[in-house]
């Protein structure tokens, strides 16, 4: 049996750190490396020429994702040591075979990647007549946030050319062992090796996954299911930092630690001292939703308390966030109940019957809707708009997944100035 070929994708900006992935990628596995997009934008073809030169007997992948003036740009990655360079399957036809030309001259191959292309069937049939060595079933790390999936696209091309086909996006070692079932020859791995805290072990996964697929379909959830599980997954400054930096909440503190609040806002607007509604949306709650309170960011009065949260945990509420003031604080924390309030203060007022249950309200400075997604941990709050939901929490766990191997490398006793070379990303 031939085994598919492992291309280790490095799409990080730093080539100083690049050669050290690219090395334990190898130690675990990984045949051909590829000088990923943006590493290319970040260093050039001098990333290009140094993992040439740091692995001089490996097929090294140039990903210059040509658009235009093919001839130039596959001289440029080939003289630099490139021995496969990659153009955008939708570049106009004489791009493509300017690239083949220039291929055949300098003695590399051509791989066109097929991100975005509307008919990718018959776009790789083109492709291959006009002499593309390779084409590659790609789905973009963009489209990946919105459940778009490569082996999808694999298998769709699956018997309709008869040149090599590459996959890549999003790919990890069940998926990877897909692709190879579906007919993948060449498997490309970008975030899953090169972000992980364990670059070796991940590789190596991967490696035996790809030469003994056993593939085992993952039970069917549904979209909440899976939004919820990403965000477990995941904390508040991840979700913010995928949100570039928004959604967060102000003034809110968490009263109760070791615990978290994830799930859809059921939302209550209240008036201080009133605490018919905020008790009463308790019954409109699902398993799992979050109750998102405004009580006018009163400090001097509470609308929840023990009792309140007794009936929340009965009703399966994941947590309660409060633009206002809780009390029985150390009963809540016994009872481990997620809550998040500005203060606490012991009153509590009178349930007079003011207010709405489930309207758009305004929580600590974020617009809340029913429905819209609360991460609540010890960091604080955060509020994800339903709509882009599934999209955010996959982009936070690739936030959080882009922190692992940082974080190994500062276990190695790097800073975090120095792994991310602070003082050249500067904004200038
Ligand atoms: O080509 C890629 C992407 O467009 C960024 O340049 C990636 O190399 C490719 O998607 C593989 O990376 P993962 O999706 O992270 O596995």
């Amino acid at each position: 049996m031939t085994h598919a070929t492992l291309q280790v994708a490095l799409d990080i900006l730093e080539l100083h750190r690049a050669v050290r992935i690219a090395e334990e990628a190898v130690a675990g596995g990984a045949d051909w490396i590829e000088v990923g997009t943006p590493l290319i934008k970040s260093e050039g073809m001098a990333a290009v020429r140094q993992i040439r030169e740091a692995f001089p007997g490996r097929v090294i992948v140039a990903d210059m994702k040509i658009a235009d003036t093919g001839t130039v740009e596959v001289e440029m990655a080939a003289k630099a040591g490139a021995n496969v360079v990659c153009v955008l399957a939708d570049a106009d036809d004489t791009v493509i075979a300017e690239c083949v030309r220039a291929a055949h001259l300098y003695g590399v191959r051509v791989m066109a990647d097929l991100i975005n292309v509307a008919d990718p069937v018959a776009r790789a049939r083109d492709l291959a007549s006009l002499g593309v060595d390779i084409v590659n079933a790609h789905v973009g790390i963009d489209q990946q946030m919105i459940g778009k999936n490569s082996v999808d696209l694999l298998r769709s091309l699956a018997g309709e050319v008869s040149i090599p086909l590459a996959v890549a996006g999003g790919l990890d070692a069940s998926t990877a062992a897909q692709a190879v079932s579906v007919g993948a020859d060449i498997v490309i791995v970008g975030g899953w090796i090169v972000k992980s805290g364990d670059v070796e072990g991940s590789a190596r996964r991967i490696r035996e996954a790809i030469d003994a697929p056993s593939v085992a379909s993952p039970a069917k959830q549904s979209m909440d299911e899976e939004i919820r599980a990403l965000f477990m997954q995941v904390s508040a400054p991840n979700v913010t930092d995928a949100m570039h930096r928004k959604g967060a909440m102000n003034g809110l503190f968490p009263l109760t630690f070791g615990v978290k609040a994830v799930g859809p806002a059921v939302t209550v607007q209240s008036f201080p001292g009133d605490w018919a509604k905020p008790v009463e949306a308790i019954d409109v709650c699902k398993p799992g939703d979050v109750l998102v309170i405004y009580n006018a960011a009163a400090t001097h009065v509470s609308p929840w308390g023990e009792l309140a949260t007794r009936s929340a945990i009965n009703r399966g509420v994941a947590g309660v966030i409060i633009d206002g003031s809780a009390r029985d604080v150390d009963d809540i924390r016994a009872l481990k109940f997620p809550l998040f309030a500005r203060a606490s203060v012991p009153n509590a007022g009178e349930p007079k019957g003011f207010g709405e249950i489930n309207a758009e309200i305004p929580c600590c400075g974020q617009t809340v809707r029913p429905g819209d997604w609360i991460v609540a941990d010890e960091s604080g709050a955060v509020v994800v708009p339903k709509e882009r939901a599934y999209e955010v929490a996959r982009r936070a766990l690739e936030v959080k997944k882009n922190e692992e191997r940082v974080r190994a490398e500062i276990a190695r006793g790097s800073t975090l100035a120095e792994v991310q070379e602070l003082y050249k990303w500067e904004k200038k």
